[in-house]
């Protein structure tokens, strides 16, 4: 199916297309207008729309910092890049607290439960995910996002504001629907920015959003908004759970060794280095699991896109692919003879969850899967223990290690 949206090829050219139209503009050009929401077709006029590319690694965060600090310096674009950091803050955030991911599955199940019996609440949902509830702005905002898979961040906010604290909807079944249709829809930035803005994140702490600022922060394009809910009923949540370490990842081994991909890392430059020669190698290209939902098509047409391009550029360092459901991957490893199976490491969500299994299947086998993680991540993600403003005092130094330096 195509993407309704062709902003978002996907393809690794298409990212490094989307990254030199916008390395100009990402210093004090984007401080100053990033919270503008222009509308489809001109967003790409103040944001850099790579989100997309980023969550999937058809192109790295370290690309893309590198790319703005040839251009730009660390205070010039300090803004772009604080940015980038709160997807890795995001991240690392949850990757040391796999149990809010958790309690974000478990309270969808059973709010998709009430809507099978609670009719009022369903209609709500309904006319909330077709962009029929009479708010003009937010059903905008509900039918760009199904029809490009993108939204800007500022009309993320209002919209997931509107949908919690005027319609009075679950966080959780509007983090579904983001999920179910952003083209960069990711376990870590989007269930914790749902939280953020419900006032669970930051506990007390909520997003509310009013008329005016919708107005000045989309040019007039929506003035006038009235009913929108003007004080924050803060839904009740336990208290974020104390961070715990990052798992110990076993080192690769010797021998005959077979690759796993999946989309969460479509990078495969480590990987493929460190196994130069493997066995063969095995794709996990379904997305389904994202949502207990059915996923809206142009993601999984974006993410197949993507997987077909990744292939096709590493199609010499792969042997033969086979593309593969989880449940196939043990057997597959076993019947090449391998003695281990590589793959690059995947944050807290689906795909890890799906790594997991494998990771037992294989275990029964005498395989081990050896998880590869990002050094970028590596570094980065032990630091995310509170607030961002703790986190973001690391940025220079993470730098500086990226890019090469001594850290500091
Ligand atoms: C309710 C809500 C849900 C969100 N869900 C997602 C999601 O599922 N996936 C996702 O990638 N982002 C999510 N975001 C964060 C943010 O809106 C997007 O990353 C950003 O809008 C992507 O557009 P861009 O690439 O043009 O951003 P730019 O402004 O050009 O930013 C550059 C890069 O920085 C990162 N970034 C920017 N803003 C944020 C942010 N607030 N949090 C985390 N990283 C950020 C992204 O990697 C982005 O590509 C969500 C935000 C909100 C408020």
């Amino acid at each position: 199916m195509p993407l309704p949206d062709q902003l978002f090829l996907p393809t690794r050219a298409a990212s490094l297309g989307h990254l030199r139209d916008f390395v100009p503009l990402a210093g004090q050009a984007y401080g100053a207008r990033r919270n503008y929401d222009l509308g489809a077709g001109r967003h790409g006029e103040n944001v850099s729309c790579l989100s997309p590319y980023i969550r999937h690694r058809l192109i790295t965060e370290t690309e893309v910092l590198e790319a703005v600090l040839t251009r730009h310096s660390p205070k010039a674009a300090d803004k772009f890049i604080q940015e980038v950091f709160w997807r890795t803050y995001w991240k690392g955030w949850l990757e040391m607290r796999p149990a809010v991911w958790q309690a974000y599955r478990a309270e969808l199940g059973w709010q998709l439960d009430r809507l099978k019996t609670e009719s009022g609440l369903r209609r709500v949902w309904q006319d909330a995910c077709a962009g029929q509830t009479g708010i003009a702005p937010f059903d905008h905002w509900a039918k760009e996002l199904a029809q490009t898979g993108y939204l800007h961040n500022h009309a993320r906010m209002w919209f997931a504001s509107i949908w919690v604290f005027t319609l009075g909807l679950p966080w959780t079944l509007g983090a579904d629907f983001f999920m179910r249709h952003l083209l960069d829809g990711d376990p870590a930035s989007n269930t914790l920015s749902w939280r953020w803005v419900a006032g669970l994140q930051t506990r007390g702490k909520a997003y509310v959003a009013t008329a005016s600022n919708i107005e000045t922060y989309t040019e007039g394009r929506f003035s006038g908004v009235t009913g929108l809910a003007d004080s924050a009923h803060i839904p009740e949540g336990p208290d974020n759970p104390a961070p715990i370490a990052l798992p110990d990842l076993a080192p690769l081994g010797d021998g005959p060794t077979a690759l796993l991909v999946h989309s969460d890392d479509l990078g495969l430059g480590d990987l493929t280095r460190a196994v130069p020669e493997p066995l063969g190698t095995a794709i996990l290209g379904d997305i389904g699991h994202r949502s207990p939902l059915e996923m809206s098509p142009h993601v999984q047409a974006f993410v197949d896109g993507a997987v077909q391009d990744t292939l096709t550029r590493w199609a010499d360092k792969l042997g033969p692919v086979s593309r593969m459901v989880p449940e196939g991957v043990a057997d597959w490893a076993a019947s090449l003879g391998a003695r281990q199976v590589a793959t690059l490491y995947a944050p807290v969500g689906p795909v890890a969850d799906d790594l997991a299994a494998i990771n037992q299947a294989l275990k029964a086998k005498g395989i081990p899967l050896i998880r590869l993680r990002n050094p970028y991540d590596s570094r980065a993600w032990p630091h995310a223990t509170n607030g961002f403003f703790r986190f973001k005092e690391k940025i220079p130094a993470l730098l500086g290690a990226m890019r090469g330096f001594e850290v500091v």
